[in-house]
């Protein structure tokens, strides 16, 4: 089977599309992937990081308002049609997905165009622009959340959650905690920011450095690659602490995600999949900077079975954030019952389910 996958942007984008491809590279070795982003996205660097095929177009995505970027904008998805349409003539796909992002958008669309089998997977519970303008024309919508097939042709909407959440499932392997000089053994709370980090939690996050070097409970703070120089300044004026590990991204995140008893971070989509395929309690700060808010949207299907707890960013302090962390780190009977919510919500076995829609998909056509 010859596949070409697109997603791009941030890392919700880009993960998912990489669980996915691993699923399939185990099962049937022989496949061939093509990855088409972006030279800009992080897409450029995590995907060529993992060998596998890559090629790029120069594309950006629409602005809400009218604005003379918007002609451009179009002009460029053009181009990259044209780009895309041979890229896909010469790799002859059995079938195109997209995972979100607006690389997708060129991608998908010269695919459907060109009567190859077409999917997109939507990670959010509200759909972006590109994903809502390319359901019209794939074959099929695989969802990770109930409420977000209303906002698609209901006949092509498959839930099959996100392959991510088959990703991170594993046996927990504490030791990997060493590896960023901390004890295997103890509470830990991982602290990031989405995929990006987010400046508002950084700050939070340094009101209570002293504060979380005396705790029973250990941090993993991840600030985000562009925060890391400016955070790390702040962590050498207060003094470091053998409690705390900052670093500036986590690239073994499945394997950290099971050693850590709590997760607090942005409410991105693929990271709620992996919290809760892994029955994760967390505290969400859902960014207000995006989509029709789709963030706290995503958050609240958590937090309306009390598998997570909500700290919009209105309400984020230093104070607030410690208190929520030691209402869940310091009561064992909140965390547990915080672990089974979250181990209901989770689809585990998305991959497979993502990859059987591709393949009969693939088959009927
Ligand atoms: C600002 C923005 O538009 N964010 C969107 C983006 O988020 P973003 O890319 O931040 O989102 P997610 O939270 O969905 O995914 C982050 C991914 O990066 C991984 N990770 C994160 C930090 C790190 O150090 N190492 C690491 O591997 C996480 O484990 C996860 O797999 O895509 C998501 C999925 O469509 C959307 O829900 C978000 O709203």
């Amino acid at each position: 089977m010859k596949i070409i996958i697109s997603g791009g942007g941030t890392g919700g984008h880009i993960y998912p599309a990489l669980a996915l491809i691993r699923t399939i590279k185990k099962e049937h070795p022989d496949t061939e992937f093509l990855y088409i982003g972006t030279e800009k996205g992080l897409e450029s660097s995590i995907v060529t990081r993992e060998n596998i095929p890559f090629k790029s177009i120069h594309i950006t995505g629409f602005k809400r308002s009218l604005s003379l970027e918007n002609f451009k904008t179009i002009t460029r998805f053009l181009k990259g049609v044209r780009e895309c349409k041979k890229m896909i003539k010469s790799f002859k796909p059995d079938v195109v997905i997209g995972t979100g992002g607006y690389v997708c958008g060129p991608v998908v669309y010269a695919a459907a165009k060109q009567k190859v089998p077409t999917i997109i997977h939507e990670q959010n519970s509200v759909p972006g622009l590109t994903n809502k303008f390319l359901s019209r024309y794939v074959n099929k919508v695989a969802t990770c959340f109930e409420d977000a097939g209303e906002f698609f042709p209901k006949e092509k909407v498959v839930l099959t959650g996100n392959p991510r959440a088959s990703e991170v499932i594993g046996e927990s392997k504490p030791d990997i905690l060493k590896k960023y000089g901390l004890q295997p053994n103890k509470s830990t709370v991982l602290i990031f920011g989405g995929s990006r980090g987010a400046r508002p939690i950084n700050e939070a996050v340094i009101r209570n450095l002293a504060q979380f070097s005396q705790k029973s409970y250990q941090v993993l703070y991840v600030t985000g690659d562009v925060h890391f120089s400016e955070v790390e300044k702040e962590v050498s004026l207060i003094g470091r602490s053998d409690n705390i590990s900052v670093v500036p991204f986590i690239h073994d995140m499945p394997e950290v995600l099971r050693a850590v008893d709590l997760v607090v971070s942005r409410a991105g989509a693929t990271t709620l999949a992996e919290l809760t395929a892994l029955g994760l309690p967390s505290i969400l700060i859902p960014s207000p900077y995006v989509t029709n808010n789709h963030q706290e949207k995503n958050a609240r299907a958590l937090t309306k079975t009390c598998a997570a707890t909500l700290v919009l960013e209105n309400e984020l302090s230093g104070p607030k954030l410690l208190q929520e962390i030691d209402g869940i780190l310091l009561n064992i009977d909140n965390r547990n019952k915080m672990k089974d919510a979250a181990k209901k919500l989770g689809i585990p076995d998305a991959s497979n389910r993502l990859f059987k829609v591709m393949k009969e998909l693939a088959k009927t056509h």
